[in-house]
């Protein structure tokens, strides 16, 4: 059984070598979809008897994990010098230095790695993540992974 919860958070970035105006600082309200895999509980008696996972538990270990630290930040690619240097110098500045670009493609990958070393830690093998879904814009999203 899959179950999918939705997020919703904004942060700036820039495509550093973008030849077109993704160069610029400039900001998205992103979108993010999580869906897991698991069984549902069946103990009766449970408060989470007969889901997969408590949607407001879900909701906890995406905020801790990604949302929180993501949302009001500056998402930077670690050899963005220029920008990460412009950001230092503004006092408690929210920024999020990453291995790669923050591309909609990248940050679905970092996402899911986050979230798939959290889940296993909180769940081990009783819960999956089957995919992590970024939109960057309404109509613009990456999938990860790809299958
Ligand atoms: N495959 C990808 N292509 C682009 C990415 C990306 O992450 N993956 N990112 C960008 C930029 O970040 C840009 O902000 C988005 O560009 P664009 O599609 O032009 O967005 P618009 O707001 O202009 O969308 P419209 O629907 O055209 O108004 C670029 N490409
Ligand atoms: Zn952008």
């Amino acid at each position: 059984m899959q179950i999918t919860r939705r997020f919703e958070f904004d942060a700036g970035h820039r495509i550093p070598n973008h030849e077109s105006r993704c160069r610029h600082l400039h900001g998205h309200r992103y979108a993010l979809e999580v869906t897991l895999i698991g069984e549902p509980v069946p103990e009766a008696g449970r408060s989470d008897e007969g889901m997969v996972l408590d949607f407001s538990a879900l909701k906890a270990l995406v905020h801790e994990t990604v949302v929180d630290p993501w949302d009001h930040a500056f998402l930077v690619h670690r050899d963005d010098a220029l920008v990460r240097s412009l950001l230092e110098r503004i006092p408690d500045h929210r920024t999020v230095v990453l291995d790669a670009v923050p591309t909609a493609e990248n940050l679905a990958r970092i996402a899911y790695e986050l979230l798939s070393e959290r889940l296993h830690l909180a769940h081990g093998d009783r819960l999956r993540l089957r995919r992590v879904r970024l939109y960057e814009t309404p109509n613009c999203w990456a999938d990860y992974p790809d299958d």
